[in-house]
């Protein structure tokens, strides 16, 4: 008798570990670079090292590519590669009925100044890169705060009902600065901090891997019925410069600059999310015409940001926002004000 129990014991468990294996698998939305043929744990290992962190990274990498990152034979690279576009469905086509589906989703988040909104026909999109760049103290950091406070309100006051994850790289995320503007909106701050998730970019490499992180959980979030609506990367390029230093390093940090503008794109496109990124622009000492400043990260950061806007700072509280080669919008200026509640109107 006491062994029958003891045999229904052991099989109740067995069942337990099935279930939770069962679990497990259900819960694993979001696939790892190994769950591809031919990559083990060295070969991931020095995919990682080169910056594919994510199976949609290796999808649009060129055989080339990834067999000297991997040190691999390129006919392997191209297999991995073709493993990787298949799970990651990247490469195909799309038709336009899907596409215009998904445009009609695109949402728009108050800046807290109707003339900024207006500047960027509305908001800054969902769906899309909108790139902050400026001098320091232009407002960038503090345009990222009322944002990650903004997407949190209600539709009919500008905002998604979102949550916001933000990767921080130079330690300027302020919760103080959140629970003063959530105030100013009428929103429990501690609520609001709550919705906002946090992590410190230790480097650039750890910095990509954060996109991959943040796709995790915002698939955890959505189980719970939480959206995540923006995603921050203040500074996309500070780890960047740092780390690249010299014209030999230029080619290999751009093809990195790129492939994690493309990760955050299809974060954005993925969850119908805004993608906001601070840029900080460069002293060109050798320019003697226009403005002598330029974004870190050239043409790479410019091709693939759907808004870029110009800040610089005025007179006092005032601001001057540009918005700078959009596809759809004239290229127009927008003053607005940062005070102790956060961005507002002249
Ligand atoms: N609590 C506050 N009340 C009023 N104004 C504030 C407050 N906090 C910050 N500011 C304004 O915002 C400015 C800082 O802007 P911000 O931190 O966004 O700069 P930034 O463009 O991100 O610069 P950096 O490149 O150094 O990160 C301050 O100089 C001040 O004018």
């Amino acid at each position: 008798m006491a062994k029958k129990k003891e045999v229904n014991k052991e099989s109740e468990k067995k069942e337990q570990t099935n279930q939770s294996s069962k679990n497990a698998d259900e819960e694993k939305t979001v696939l790892d670079i190994e769950d591809l043929p031919f990559v083990g744990p060295a070969t991931a290992e020095k995919l990682r090292d080169a910056g594919y962190y994510s199976i949609e990274a290796i999808a649009v990498a060129s055989p080339s590519e990834l067999s000297a990152a991997a040190e691999i034979g390129e006919s392997t690279a191209m297999k991995i590669i073709s493993a990787a576009r298949k799970l990651a469905n990247v490469g195909g086509f799309e038709t336009g009925d899907v596409v215009y589906e998904r445009r009609k989703k695109v949402g728009k988040i108050t800046t807290g100044s109707n003339s900024l909104n207006d500047l960027l026909g509305g908001g800054v999109e969902t769906q899309a890169i909108t790139e902050l760049f400026g001098e320091f103290g232009s407002g960038k950091t503090q345009i990222c705060h009322q944002l990650a406070v903004n997407v949190q309100l209600p539709r009919e006051q500008g905002g998604l009902n979102g949550a916001v994850v933000v990767i921080d790289t130079e330690g300027t995320f302020r919760p103080e600065r959140i629970i003063q503007m959530a105030e100013a909106k009428g929103l429990d701050p501690d609520k609001a901090l709550k919705n906002i998730y946090v992590a410190q970019a230790y480097n650039s490499n750890h910095q990509m891997l954060l996109v991959d992180n943040a796709k995790e959980l915002a698939n955890k979030l959505k189980k719970d019925g939480i959206n995540v609506r923006l995603l921050i990367v203040d500074s996309l390029t500070a780890h960047f410069r740092a780390e690249y230093v010299g014209r030999g390093t230029l080619a290999d940090r751009q093809q990195k600059l790129n492939k994690h503008l493309h990760d955050l794109l299809r974060f954005g496109e993925v969850f119908n999310a805004a993608i906001v990124v601070t840029n900080q622009v460069m002293a060109k000492p050798d320019q003697f015409f226009g403005d002598p400043t330029k974004p870190v990260g050239g043409h790479i950061v410019a091709h693939t940001a759907t808004f870029r806007i110009y800040l610089r700072k005025s007179k006092g509280e005032l601001r001057v926002a540009r918005l700078i080669d959009s596809p759809h919008l004239p290229e127009s200026e927008a003053i607005f004000r940062v005070t102790e509640r956060g961005i507002e109107d002249k």
